[in-house]
């Protein structure tokens, strides 16, 4: 379960908000400047809220009437961005293993290959990024997340720097993580269409306010503008 009651000032924005998700995927969904990342970054560590609350399972990442604000590094949350951000001078095979060393987790084979075998990577490991396709470097992404064993797994608009048919490649292997991996997502995106297909909740934010929380069937229908 996630808990988030924050409130952040940033510049001439504030974000106050609100929700409790058990959803697999808790979608937030939101029009450009939202407040969708800020709210990702609060939850991920990198950014303090001024007041409140972020638990994730039952343990408190930050709470500011107590003082405690758990640092990103031990909050055992993965974060995939809208670039890949993968390390160019490593292979594929020591990029997924970065996120596991920087944890010091012990090496688990079968781990690794349910995991690669997941995202369908396996063939890629001796590359380097710059000779995959876009759509191939999110699923290393993706998979680097996931071999950190994260509690929680954070997808800032995955899809967001791929065209239309990559986007279509990829989104079957969300749903994969969604039905397998066993690892709650907050997935952020603009797009109802995505939305609909992965979200199991959604949190409909518009200037940094929760509109709507519920089902997809908060979502905005097909013919109406994307974000509202
Ligand atoms: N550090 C900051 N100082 C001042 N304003 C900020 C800061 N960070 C974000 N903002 C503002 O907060 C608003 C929300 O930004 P945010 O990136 O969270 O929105 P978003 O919903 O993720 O948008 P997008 O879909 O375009 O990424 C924007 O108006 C942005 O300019």
């Amino acid at each position: 379960m996630l808990r988030v009651d924050i409130a952040k000032q940033l510049g001439e924005f504030s974000i106050e908000a609100s929700f409790a998700s058990e959803g697999r995927v808790t979608g937030l969904f939101g029009a450009s400047g939202a407040g969708k990342t800020s709210l990702v970054n609060i939850i991920a560590g990198l950014l303090r809220p001024d007041r409140g609350i972020i638990a994730v399972d039952g343990e408190t990442l930050d709470d500011t009437a107590n003082r405690v604000h758990v640092p990103a590094h031990r909050r055992r949350i993965g974060y995939v961005f809208q670039d890949a951000r993968l390390f160019p001078h490593l292979d594929i095979r020591q990029n997924l293993d970065y996120g596991r060393r920087m944890n010091r987790l012990a090496d688990d084979a079968a781990q690794r290959t349910r995991v690669t075998d997941l995202l369908d990577i396996g063939g890629l490991l001796d590359r380097r990024p710059g000779q995959l396709s876009g759509g191939e470097r999110q699923r290393v992404a993706l998979g680097r997340a996931l071999l950190a064993q994260p509690r929680l797994l954070l997808l800032d608009e995955p899809m967001g720097s791929l065209d239309e048919e990559r986007k279509v490649e990829i989104l079957p292997y969300l749903v994969r993580l969604r039905d397998e991996a066993n690892v709650p997502m907050v997935y952020v995106s603009h797009d109802a269409g995505e939305m609909r297909q992965l979200a199991t909740q959604v949190v409909m934010l518009r200037r940094g306010r929760v509109v709507a929380f519920g089902g997809t069937e908060v979502l905005p229908s097909a013919a109406s503008s994307p974000a509202g």
